[in-house]
């Protein structure tokens, strides 16, 4: 486990142990008795304000001693593991020359208000005993309870202080780690449920008893808690948000842009979108529930220990009723996980027929008839898709139902039935009781709604890490390496296969091959259609690895990822950036107007910032951009792969008689799958093949 979980651990067991402290109450007689056995103390001249019997003394003193051990024991961790952390950010800060933060009116500020909050907390525990035992203090206390409880007293001022101090250190420091804001928020939304329970609290007090006055210091420590520690949270929770979202899609476009092209065909279509867009944007909810989920936790385990101060049946009561309405949710909660699941695959698919419909409008705009059963199938997918989803929300609505009646059920309960079975119960304790549970029904909303939405969080991030573990399986290529490029080569294709698949699949096959090419060559494919002529291209680049066989660069073997770096290619589905990615053409504007001349296009397009004007450009238009940041990227290797097939004679004759021949005599290796036996007399050499085969 973490350092910091430990820490926030530790932070919790203490706002756990400062609630504790009134429970040491909870053997304690009621108020009037109270009154009576310090009339009786008094006149046997006891200490004025302790009303307790002897038999009660011992077993509270018992009691209060074992508690106070185990809060000195975690309060002196909790001080020990801040001071620790407070020195060594201090050290740090010293040591690294790490900055203070910016903006000092902001921290100035904040440092203040921090420190009034927690003058306002020390002086609430000190006024603990004045509130909850009629005008009590700590040193009268002292007097008959344990010396131990003294010391865990002290010791918790103390581990409260050093925690302050812990993040304060923190605080005023400019780098602020993701893991430190996420336990500062989630201490913050403890805090905050916990000044929600003081709200309920000194108004329970303000109204049952004659102290309420003194109570009203809660109230505002409660307000003060629970309004700065949501705001806080909130505004932190946005920013944390978006970068986990940032986070999550950069980790998959990092490892996708890793992915060899092989590897990323295979990937199911419409899954990508579908990671990319929802559920990043779904798992980016995770911390909203949590923070939602820890201040109503908080809330409802102070309300609980208060509640068992009251009424131990109670506190049975209740517990079971929120035990019940939490397996209710469990069930729930397995049912829609797996409708969920299922609707989640549908997302895949749904993502794949937008990709149609954004790249075959064309072709359903001019087919009314394509266009209606398109649409009919895009329907019936979105409505599967409603149908699960629907199936999941409804379970969960249901569920909300049933735990809002069991809740109110509860409630019913003790009103009218309680007064009846224990009929030594105060009216005022029934009063405090409901009063307490009818505020903790927003809390228990506040947990019971995040869990639908837990649930799909759940399936998200299941599905995320399926992905980024379907994506770390499969091979990586290194980016980011520059290769020194061989200019003069020898390629050497030495028994190359590959193949689509198995053979029992009938899957296409090309090879093998033994063929050899070298720099200053010019190389034409041909063959029918089908026959293999993209396949050997995507070998002959690196964008295939051979199934079998290998590919050598002047006698060594060379893996795809490599060769890809020798390589400019232009396929017949290229695709065109709007920005010349890897290029620097600042220092090249007359090469490049040149070019843009021969081309025909320099009165259409111009570089800016290496940036095109535009790429709405012709077919025809598009291939000859094409053409010119292939030319700029100056390969060894160039692969056109039918370039010249939609254009014009000019460009056409310009593209073998005067760009090959140009590339040519650069010393590059030109490799042009081609149809334009017009031309074969600019070729070296010319590989025909069919069904895969050299013929
Ligand atoms: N990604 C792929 N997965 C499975 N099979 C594929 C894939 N790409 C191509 N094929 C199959 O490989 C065979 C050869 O395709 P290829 O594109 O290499 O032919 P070609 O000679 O370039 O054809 P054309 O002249 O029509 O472009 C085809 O039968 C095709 O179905």
């Amino acid at each position: 486990m973490k350092r910091q979980y430990v820490f926030l651990l530790f932070m919790m067991l203490l706002m756990g142990s400062l609630i504790c402290v009134p429970i040491v109450q909870a053997e304690s007689p009621s108020l009037d008795q109270q009154e009576q056995l310090a009339k009786e103390q008094m006149d046997e001249g006891g200490i004025p304000g302790v009303f307790i019997t002897i038999e009660n003394s011992t077993h509270l003193n018992r009691k209060a001693g074992l508690i106070a051990l185990w809060i000195l024991g975690i309060g002196l961790l909790i001080s020990l593991t801040a001071t620790y952390f407070t020195v060594k950010t201090c050290y740090q800060h010293i040591r690294r020359g790490l900055k203070f933060k910016s903006n000092k009116r902001k921290t100035i500020i904040g440092v203040l208000l921090s420190f009034m909050l927690m003058i306002g907390i020390t002086y609430s525990i000190i006024q603990v005993p004045k509130i909850l035992m009629n005008g009590m203090s700590w040193p009268a206390l002292f007097v008959w309870l344990p010396e131990s409880v003294k010391w865990a007293y002290y010791m918790t001022l103390t581990s409260l202080w050093t925690s302050y101090l812990y993040l304060i250190s923190k605080f005023v420091i400019q780098k602020q780690e993701q893991n430190y804001l996420l336990i500062i928020l989630g201490l913050l939304s403890f805090l905050s449920g916990l000044g929600n329970f003081l709200i309920i609290y000194s108004i329970n007090v303000a109204i049952t008893s004659d102290i309420g006055i003194q109570a009203l210091l809660y109230f505002s420590i409660g307000i003060l808690l629970y309004v700065g520690g949501q705001q806080v949270v909130r505004k932190n929770l946005i920013e944390l948000t978006n970068k986990v979202i940032y986070k999550k899609r950069m980790d998959i476009i990092d490892r996708l842009l890793k992915t060899s092209y092989e590897d990323f065909e295979k990937i199911e279509g419409g899954k990508i979108q579908a990671t990319l867009n929802n559920d990043t944007e779904v798992v980016s909810r995770f911390i909203n529930i949590v923070v939602t989920g820890v201040t109503s936790l908080a809330t409802i385990i102070c309300c609980f220990l208060y509640l068992g101060y009251i009424s131990f049946y109670g506190l049975i009561l209740s517990i079971t009723i929120i035990l019940l309405i939490a397996s209710i949710y469990y069930f729930a909660g397995i049912y829609a996980n797996r409708v969920g699941e299922k609707a989640r695959d549908i997302e895949n698919s749904f993502f794949q027929f937008i990709d149609d419909l954004v790249k075959g409008f064309k072709e359903l705009s001019f087919y009314e008839k394509r266009k209606l059963e398109f649409q009919s199938d895009i329907r019936e997918i979105c409505d599967d898709y409603r149908v699960n989803r629907g199936k999941a929300n409804i379970a969960f609505a249901n569920m909300f139902v049933i735990g809002e009646l069991l809740f109110t059920a509860a409630i019913g309960v003790i009103a009218f039935l309680f007064p009846i079975v224990f009929t030594d119960m105060e009216t005022s304790a029934l009063t405090t009781f409901i009063f307490v549970l009818l505020y903790m029904t927003g809390p228990v909303h506040g947990i019971l709604n995040t869990l639908p939405d837990l649930i799909n969080v759940r399936i998200s991030w299941r599905r995320i890490n399926d992905f980024l573990n379907q994506l770390s399986t499969l091979k990586f290529m290194q980016t980011g390496q520059e290769l020194e490029l061989k200019h003069e080569f020898e390629l050497i294709l030495d028994g190359v296969e590959y193949s689509y698949g198995e053979v029992v699949d009938h899957a296409f096959r090309v090879g093998p091959i033994d063929y050899q090419v070298r720099s200053g060559e010019v190389l034409f494919i041909t063959g029918g259609n089908g026959s293999g002529k993209s396949t050997l291209a995507k070998l002959l680049t690196g964008l295939y690895s051979p199934t079998s066989g290998e590919i050598r660069l002047n006698g060594k073997e060379i893996h795809a990822n490599e060769l890809s770096q020798y390589c400019s290619a232009i396929f017949s589905d290229f695709h065109l950036f709007e920005k010349l990615y890897g290029i620097q053409c600042e220092d090249r504007h007359d090469e490049i107007q040149k070019y843009l001349k021969v081309l025909q296009m320099d009165h259409k397009l111009h570089i800016k910032n290496g940036r095109f004007n535009t790429i709405k450009l012709s077919t025809g238009q598009k291939k000859r951009l094409a053409l010119l940041i292939s030319y700029l990227e100056d390969k060894p290797i160039y692969l056109f792969d039918e370039w010249a097939a939609d254009q014009d004679p000019e460009f056409r004759k310009f593209f073998y008689q005067v760009l090959i021949k140009d590339l040519k005599a650069r010393g590059k290796c030109v490799i042009a799958i081609t149809h334009d036996d017009y031309y074969f007399g600019v070729a070296d050499k010319t590989l025909k093949l069919e069904l895969g085969k050299v013929v």
